[in-house]
């Protein structure tokens, strides 16, 4: 069994996805979760969820630590450490130190570090990353808030935040085949090896030449290449079809135009922030009650903002994050409780962590690929099974939050 450590949420489901796409039967454990007895047999991977990328180092590392002990336990041989396909860090961590820790505790000579995610845009060349053609270092993640990426060359990124060296292999060598790039690999002085990979026929090179690597490590995209035993997946049944919608705290490019194609057809509510503020419980309350008073068959979208004008860091001296992630939190507790809603789409990876967490869910069972990286699964929330898809803020086409009902038919 292969065993993932992911360091956030949407990034688990992003890997489940393309697990299941290259044939694996795989389901994702949430934090300390317990899978349900049973659940982990005739699996052939398991994803371990943290929200390590956004803790502190050593929390980062003991809680990676911690999901390796539980994999290996539960009969994982081999192992991923799944990070950002932006490689979301800073110089301090945390996937060098967790990197460092994991491939210690497994004895792993040597780890190739591959973030490349050509489906999502995101190219490795010449050991540098890049966005959609752009090199990392000048697209819209210069200004993340938490991980803001100023370098776009990895072994500038990831040498500052290990005590190991990190070696690069470029193209032209992937593209001699498997064997050539093991020896390539082999013969890198580094314990880290940045490998080039700009389409997914690289990746499957990639995956050929470490098939005997006990650790991998990158974005999802490498999963694609490490060929599974089944063909389509594990078996999945949608819960039985109900209401549905869309919980949004991504204020990213693409999450702002997924809600305003939605706008177009769909009744969409913003949450006053100043109002949250003051009574967050009254807020929630009052958008659940909204959320199930529009049409059965519509989509009602509850956002946080419709344009980056919207966003704001404080108002009136309060951090507004926190509570724009408890009221979503609430209102996805209010209509998870209601029988008549079965589907949520949560968009933003922070925004997945806080409503999956206040859900209680310990685990999630992984279904269609509804876009790149993105898919619906099944939960148990509030002792029933209801479907969610937990959506990383710049991913999916501008009409997936109309078009991902189809899935669920
Ligand atoms: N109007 C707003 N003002 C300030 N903060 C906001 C506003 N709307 C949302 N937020 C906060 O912005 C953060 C968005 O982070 P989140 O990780 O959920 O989305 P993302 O960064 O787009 O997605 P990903 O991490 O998957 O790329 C959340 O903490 C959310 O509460
Ligand atoms: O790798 C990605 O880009 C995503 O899975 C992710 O981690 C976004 O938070």
């Amino acid at each position: 069994m292969l065993g993932i450590i992911a360091d956030d949420f949407t990034g688990a489901t992003d890997i489940a996805t393309m697990l299941r796409r290259s044939g694996h039967r795989v389901a994702v454990v949430i934090e300390d979760g317990t899978p349900a007895a049973g659940d982990l047999a005739g699996l052939d991977a398991v994803v371990i969820a943290l929200k390590s990328r956004s803790e502190t180092k050593e929390a980062a590392v003991a809680a990676s630590l911690d999901a390796l002990r539980r994999l290996r336990s539960w009969g994982a041989a081999r192992f991923y450490v799944k990070y950002c396909s932006t490689f979301d860090s800073t110089a301090q961590g945390n996937i060098g130190p967790v990197l460092d820790a994991v491939a210690d505790e497994l004895g792993a000579q040597r780890c190739v570090v591959v973030p490349s995610l050509p489906a999502n845009g995101r190219t490795v060349y010449n050991g540098h990353l890049f966005v959609n053609g752009v090199l990392l270092e000048n697209s819209s993640m210069r200004h993340h808030p938490l991980t803001p990426m100023t370098r776009s060359r990895l072994t500038e990124l990831l040498g500052p935040q290990t005590t190991h060296g990190v070696s690069e292999v470029f193209r032209p060598v992937v593209r001699q085949g498997p064997a050539e790039l093991r020896a390539a690999i082999d013969a890198a002085e580094g314990r880290y090896v940045v490998v080039d990979a700009i389409d997914d026929e690289d990746l499957g090179i990639i995956a050929a030449a470490v098939s005997e690597h006990v650790l991998v490590s990158g974005g999802s995209g490498l999963a694609l290449g490490l060929t599974g035993p089944g063909g389509s997946g594990a078996a999945w049944a949608p819960p039985q079809r109900g209401r549905g919608g869309v919980l949004c705290g991504s204020v990213s490019t693409t999450t702002l135009a997924q809600v305003a194609h939605a706008a177009r057809t769909q009744p969409v509510r913003q949450i006053d922030i100043r109002a949250a503020i003051a009574d967050p419980g009254a807020v929630a309350a009052e958008l659940a009650a909204w959320f199930l008073a529009q049409a059965p068959d519509s989509t009602p979208v509850v956002c946080a903002a419709r344009s980056r004008e919207d966003v704001h860091t404080l108002v009136d001296g309060v951090e507004s994050a926190p509570v724009i992630e408890h009221v979503l939190t609430q209102i996805a507790v209010h209509l998870t409780a209601d029988p008549a809603v079965s589907a949520l789409i949560v968009a933003g990876g922070e925004t997945s962590g806080a409503v999956v967490r206040g859900l209680g869910i310990q685990s999630l069972q992984i279904g269609p690929e509804l876009a790149p990286g993105v898919c619906w699964s099944t939960a148990d929330a509030g002792g029933r099974p209801f479907a969610l898809a937990l959506k990383s803020g710049n991913f999916g086409e501008h009409d997936l939050f109309v078009s991902a009902w189809e899935h669920l038919a």
